[in-house]
């Protein structure tokens, strides 16, 4: 049966929307979770609540190099009328102190060392004769002025980091001031790609006539990677149905999501729709109503969702991002992954009709999107994706935009 023309199974023609309320019914969230170094965890999702075992500082401590000691012995110290007090000891930093401070007396401190019992403040030892055994103060201090106390930074038992949260460097940094060098985080997502066309020949091999080099199966795994995605299949599928099923079915097996490209239109070698009726996969829309791009079909095949890309570079890039950000949000829960709309003022006009709702490459800076010229936004032109950093949203019917005008972008970049 050819499953192209029927109709039969699925929606045709939807909206990008509902395109992705489809693929979105099919995709379950992430429980599975595993340890994680700290150090590798940029990225990761955290799955418990992480608790202080200890205060943050552990001890009060001095945050400056100079001398503690008791801030009413200093209160009337100045340049003129120096206050004289017996240096105790020294303490350097990662030292404990071995004696308290009485009246009179100050203990030589370092920079993040504890600060003795009997002191209440620091002073620096720019304001002091720098003395070792006797020092003379010039300036009075409060009490706990300079002074560090135990838990200021985290006191013990406080939930410091939610389940839920994106690590950063910034986590990582928090997690090892805890003293952790683990944490649980959910398992990342897997996706799988496969690449379909006879055509298609892997970088770094002779070019034969009538064939092209494979750049779809490389932008998507290394995007992927860039989303801290794992991609447990990577590889390209001649153009047969039976071959093309085989690996849809295995691919299912290891991915959350299939992503394939390629040979999803209407010529006599697009083996998708086959391929994928071989393989058991139900469809659940096959045209959305965006361009590039437009004959991408998505289906589920045991449960996994599948998004059947175009083979044009550029179409396949701009219905990833549209399609399959959604896809991995709805699966881990982190807006990270949310396509992030916003406005800005195109700098460059696009004097050309869009029938139907269109995205184009742009570079969005400080307000202003920059796009291309015409010609160089045909789904089949990656290059001068080259430097682009979003995606203009053109709604159904514009005739034409014009420099100054307000338009929607989706921002691919991945600060936040
Ligand atoms: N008669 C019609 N022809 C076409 C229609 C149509 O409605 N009627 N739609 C056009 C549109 S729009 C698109 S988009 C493409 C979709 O084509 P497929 O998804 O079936 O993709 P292919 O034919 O396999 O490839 C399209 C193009 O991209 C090149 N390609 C494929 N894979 C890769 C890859 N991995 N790396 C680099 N380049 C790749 C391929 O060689 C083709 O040039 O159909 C239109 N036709
Ligand atoms: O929908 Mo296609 O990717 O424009 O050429």
């Amino acid at each position: 049966m050819d499953t192209r023309k029927t109709g039969s199974e699925g929606e045709e023609r939807v909206t990008l929307e509902r395109a992705v309320r489809l693929l979105l019914d099919h995709c379950s969230i992430i429980a599975e979770t595993e340890r994680c170094s700290v150090l590798d965890c940029t990225g990761r999702i955290l799955a418990d609540d992480v608790y202080a075992k200890g205060d943050q500082p552990p001890f009060d401590r001095s945050p400056v190099d100079g001398y503690a000691c008791r801030s009413c012995d200093i209160t009337d110290a100045s340049s003129e009328n120096p206050v004289y007090l017996e240096v105790v000891e020294e303490i350097d930093a990662g030292s404990w102190p071995t004696r308290a401070v009485g009246s009179g007396q100050a203990a030589r401190i370092m920079t993040g060392a504890p600060i003795p019992a009997g002191a209440d403040c620091c002073i620096y030892q720019e304001k002091t004769d720098y003395g070792e055994t006797c020092v003379a103060v010039f300036q009075g201090c409060q009490q706990h002025g300079n002074y560090c106390f135990r838990g200021e930074d985290i006191q013990a038992g406080t939930a410091v980091l939610k389940r839920g949260t994106r690590l950063t460097y910034v986590e990582a940094g928090i997690l090892a001031g805890l003293g952790l060098c683990e944490v649980t985080v959910y398992r990342k997502i897997r996706a799988a790609v496969l690449a379909s066309g006879d055509e298609l020949t892997e970088p770094g091999q002779p070019l034969q006539p009538g064939k092209i080099y494979d750049s779809n199966l490389y932008f998507l795994a290394v995007r992927l990677r860039e989303l801290g995605i794992e991609v447990p299949v990577c590889r390209r599928v001649p153009d047969s149905e039976a071959e093309m099923a085989e690996a849809l079915g295995d691919a299912c097996q290891k991915a959350d999501l299939v992503i394939t490209t390629g040979g999803v239109s209407v010529g006599k070698r697009d083996i998708m729709h086959q391929a994928l009726a071989m393989a058991g996969a139900r469809r659940l829309f096959w045209k959305i109503l965006i361009k590039p791009g437009m004959p991408t079909i998505g289906s589920v095949l045991n449960g996994t969702p599948v998004i059947s890309l175009s083979g044009n570079p550029f179409g396949a890039l701009a219905d990833f991002e549209l399609l399959c950000r959604p896809a991995f949000e709805s699966m881990t829960g982190d807006s990270f992954y949310a396509p992030r709309m916003r406005n800005a003022i195109l700098s460059r006009g696009f004097l050309k009709s869009s029938p139907s709702r269109r995205f184009l490459r742009g570079r969005f800076e400080n307000g202003e999107v920059w796009i291309p010229e015409v010609k160089k936004h045909a789904s089949g032109i990656l290059s001068s994706m080259a430097g682009c950093n979003c995606l203009v949203d053109i709604s159904a019917g514009t005739e034409r935009i014009e420099a100054g005008e307000s338009v929607t972008i989706c921002d691919l970049s991945l600060d936040r």
